[in-house]
């Protein structure tokens, strides 16, 4: 069983809170001028990785009262109670084990009395064959034509994981295509499927519970669509491959079961990426790059696992980002990542991190009266620069920020790469030191404004700084480092359910509007007006009729 402590009756809260005035008032040129090995004490490298926090908000006395809430909390029991397989998942009756399916040591993983590792590396063997076949063009089409483009179709955690990585690491990119189909809008599959061939087209249908409206729309759509292009039903079984739990479902759709990759209830959708989810990563990137994905994140596992809280960088970006939303009252984190490649990356923890901790019921079914998950949101930079650092800089809304970048780029052009990272370091360093406001005289007097001009302009000029960053320099995006980082965020959002005392691995909150959504679809059959709802509802619906 999970810990069942209210954090805010811990004696670290409550000091924080009654101190909290006193050790807030950080300035972070000031630590930073007290203290030369402020950057040293305060960032941590994990092989190439190096996680810079020192420009945060926190002293020593800061990060040791984190440290003592997340002890409080039980939080090394919790670790041990996700990777021994407990049923952490307590509302579905499930354990959380998307551990196992990189669990590249092998060491046994007991679930229901059975080590699951043998069926993790049956399919892991199934998923080695069937990719290498299909990139190597052994596998053909039923015109006997090698497979050229491949479409995953799935949402969520079926497609957010999927798209990312095989973005992320597009340099690394087999010969075939790789297409994504989400949005049950018809727009979405029509246009993937422009320009594709049925001959040379493969069809990953991707659903964990093989239900999802969407999903089995853009299924059967496709399964229309490739039947009209002179293909019989035969010849589904060499064009569509299921990565699902539910193989009942698989077949009655049609999909040969041969041709299904297994995965199971104690991998959460958004934690799904390395199971058969990942097949359309496989097919893009090459079977063995998947595979170094994996053992980066297990790389990371034993680190999160193994590694004092004090040197533990999932749980200290955690504890952090607890300091914020929970004392500061910040309610949303930027994911900034310095790397167009990595351009899906905050999209991928837009579901990791709020589908997981967006809860406002904690582990005894009480209401919460504490803050609990942050909006996650970001945009490449640089382009976010010209977008919303505005307000990043000079709002009133105080937005922790995580800049990540690459050291090494798979695109050395010309002095791109500099500039790029000059703005990545330029950044952190403007919103901890920020300009005031005699800087900023100083500056629009030596620009030659008269006293006039300065006066009315310098209050405008002038950035608070004091806002807090961490810095993410990766030595290059690789399968290997980018699996250790997005296992570092997994784990950083775990941390955070356990001490605000929530069940992550559920998400009820998706059910009510499908649920609602189910019961109007068949209203907007007919042609005759409906009046079963609030007159908002009934009003657009009956717009729609009219218009449509
Ligand atoms: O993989 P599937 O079962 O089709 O679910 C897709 C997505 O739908 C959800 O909103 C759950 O309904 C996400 O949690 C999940 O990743």
């Amino acid at each position: 069983m999970l810990p069942n402590t209210d954090f805010t009756s811990t004696a670290a809260y409550k000091y924080l809170t009654d101190h909290f005035i006193d050790i807030a008032k950080t300035d972070l040129k000031s630590l930073f001028s007290s203290d030369n090995e402020r950057f040293n004490k305060f960032s941590f490298q994990f092989e190439d990785i190096l996680v810079d926090f020192s420009k945060n908000r926190i002293t020593d006395e800061t990060l040791a009262l984190l440290i003592q809430l997340a002890r409080e909390c039980s939080l090394n029991s919790a670790i041990e109670a996700m990777f021994n397989g407990e049923k952490i998942n307590a509302t579905e009756g499930r354990q959380v084990l998307h551990t196992a399916l990189r669990n590249r040591s092998n060491t046994p993983v007991i679930v229901d009395g059975k080590d699951v590792m043998p069926e993790v590396n049956a399919v892991l063997q199934h998923m080695k064959e069937f990719s290498d076949a299909v990139i190597s063009g052994a596998w053909k089409g039923f015109s006997g034509k090698e497979i050229t483009d491949v479409v995953n179709i799935g949402i969520g955690g079926s497609d957010l994981g999927p798209v990312m990585v095989t973005e992320a690491l597009k340099s690394y990119k087999t010969r075939l295509n790789l297409h994504f189909v989400s949005n049950v809008d018809g727009t979405h599959i029509a246009e993937t499927l422009k320009g594709l061939n049925p001959e040379t087209t493969l069809f990953l249908v991707a659903s964990k519970t093989f239900t999802t409206q969407e999903t089995m729309a853009n299924a059967h759509s496709a399964r229309e669509w490739f039947l009209a292009g002179g293909a019989q039903e035969a010849d589904i079984a060499k064009h569509f491959a299921a990565l699902s739990t539910n193989s009942a479902a698989v077949a009655k759709f049609g999909i040969d079961t041969k041709n299904m990759f297994e995965f199971w209830d104690w991998v959460g959708g958004r934690y799904s990426l390395w199971s058969a989810i990942g097949l359309s990563i496989a097919l893009s990137i090459g079977f063995d790059n998947f595979i170094e994905l994996l053992d980066g994140a297990h790389a990371m596992d034993n680190h999160f696992r193994n590694t004092e809280f004090e040197e533990n960088i999932p749980a200290i970006l955690a504890l952090i980002g607890i300091w914020y939303n929970n004392f500061f009252d910040a309610e949303t984190e930027a994911i900034l990542p310095y790397d167009q490649y990595l351009h899906r990356f905050a999209a991928y923890f837009q579901q990791g991190d709020m589908e997981s901790n967006g809860k406002s019921t904690d582990r005894n079914g009480n209401i919460i009266e504490y803050s609990t998950g942050p909006i996650i949101w970001g945009e490449p930079g640089t382009n976010g620069q010209h977008a919303f650092y505005q307000l990043i800089h000079q709002g009133t809304k105080l937005i922790p920020c995580d800049f990540i970048a690459p050291a090494q780029s798979h695109n050395p052009l010309g002095e791109h790469h500099q500039m790029l990272l000059s703005n990545f370091f330029a950044q952190t360093e403007a919103l901890m030191n920020g300009k005031n406001y005699d800087e900023v005289v100083a500056e629009l007097k030596a620009a030659g404004k008269s006293e006039a001009e300065i006066e009315k302009l310098a209050p405008f000029k002038v950035f608070e700084g004091n806002r807090p960053t961490n810095s993410i320099l990766v030595k290059m995006i690789t399968p290997r480092s980018l699996g250790s980082l997005i296992a570092m965020y997994e784990h950083k959002i775990f941390v955070q359910g356990i001490i605000w005392n929530i069940y992550s691995f559920d998400q009820w909150g998706v059910e009510l509007g499908k649920q609602l959504a189910g019961k109007i679809l068949p209203e907007l059959k007919g042609n005759e007006d409906v009046s079963s709802h609030d007159s908002s509802t009934n009003g657009l619906i009956n717009q729609y009729k009219a218009w449509r």
